[in-house]
């Protein structure tokens, strides 16, 4: 009698998303695994990075973000999976991606009393090349600083420095964690024009945010990490249209309009869905049904206000995950400072 063996199947090789001109990726990281005793940090983390684009991690605080960055610049150990920068190996041997790679990690300290000019001298000293510090700290806009205290910067200069001694080994790619974690609306637009100067200058940069405006503004492609996992990787464009090709516009008009021009909307092809909202209506419908409406309004001499409604990665978040956007994760944030964990200590 003859058993039948099942046919081995063979796992899909993890995708790590695709470059968009096929070129070696800068920053490539797949399958990768790292638990904090019970506490799954990053389950199954691949993505790839081209060199020169500013690539985000999004994900909501104790997604697996941080955790992920800190295996990529050899701070922790994995427990499984690959990462590589510019084809180097930072699990294997740390020391090969030093002169490479630029890391600003959360909350960087220094001396309360060390001047932006001297934390520059001292971080520079730490490298073969340096970078001109000069001209760093124009690039940064800390010129006017350089002899103030570290104590006496505000939250966005602060920044600002820790974005610049992460450049200051002349590195081809650079990781800025949460860099406008705390900074007023005026401060992060002008961090952001600052990261893409950085871009421009030719490095490759791994943005860490849980901000979902400033991965929609700045990065070119990301990834969205959830609980130690991706959950959708694409140009911000490409994954909001994803999720709803759908357009939706608000309506205002006049109050004795407003039982015709429901009459109206209900007739139309191009609409799928109508809600009132207050004053307004709301109207979901096809890529036309824009120029629908207001066509069909105008027929009945109905001149309304109409904004569209955009689409964002919160939706994309809500779309894939069937949660809504933490946007504080206290709770988690708490947890990971009472950890005992201090391998490679860098938070
Ligand atoms: N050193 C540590 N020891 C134990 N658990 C940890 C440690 N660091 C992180 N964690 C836990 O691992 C999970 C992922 O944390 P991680 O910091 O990587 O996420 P994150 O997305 O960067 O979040 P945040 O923005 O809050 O830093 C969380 O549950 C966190 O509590």
């Amino acid at each position: 009698m003859t058993t039948a063996h099942p046919v081995p199947s063979v796992p899909p090789a993890p995708s790590t998303g695709t470059l968009p001109d096929g070129a070696a990726p800068a920053i490539e990281v797949v399958a990768l695994r790292k638990a904090y005793g019970s506490t799954v940090a990053v389950r199954d983390v691949s993505f790839a990075v081209g060199q020169g684009e500013i690539f985000g991690i999004l994900g909501p605080n104790g997604a697996g973000k941080t955790t992920t960055v800190e295996c990529l610049a050899g701070l922790r150990q994995a427990d499984a999976g690959s990462v590589r920068i510019l084809g180097r190996d930072p699990q294997k041997d740390p020391a090969s991606v030093r002169e490479l790679l630029g890391v600003q990690l959360q909350e960087a300290e220094l001396n309360e009393r060390m001047t932006v000019a001297e934390a520059m001298r001292l971080y520079a000293s730490f490298y073969e090349d340096p970078a001109d510090v000069g001209e760093l700290l124009d690039l940064l806009e800390l010129t006017p600083h350089r002899d103030r205290q570290f104590a006496k910067l505000s939250g966005g200069q602060k920044q600002r420095l820790s974005i610049a001694l992460a450049l200051v080994g002349n590195p081809q790619v650079a990781i800025l964690d949460e860099l406008t974690t705390g900074l007023d609306p005026q401060a992060r637009r002008t961090t952001w024009e600052l990261v893409e100067r950085v871009r421009d200058r030719g490095v490759t940069i791994l943005l860490v945010t849980h901000f979902m405006d400033e991965a929609e503004r700045l990065c070119d492609r990301l990834v969205i990490i959830d609980q130690g996992v991706v959950v959708a990787t694409g140009s911000p464009a490409e994954l909001i249209e994803q999720v709803d090709t759908s357009r939706v516009l608000r309506l205002r008009v006049e109050p004795h309009e407003e039982v015709g021009v429901l009459e109206v909307l209900a007739g139309l092809a191009d609409v799928q869905a109508v809600t009132r909202d207050g004053h307004e209506i709301e109207v979901t419908g096809t890529r036309r049904v824009l120029p629908a409406v207001v066509l069909a309004l105008a027929e009945q001499d109905v001149v309304p206000d109409v904004r569209t409604v955009s689409r964002s990665l919160e939706d994309v978040f809500v779309h894939v995950t069937g949660r809504t956007y933490d946007h504080t994760g206290a709770a988690d944030a708490a947890a990971a400072d009472d950890s005992n964990d201090t391998e490679g200590a860098v938070r």
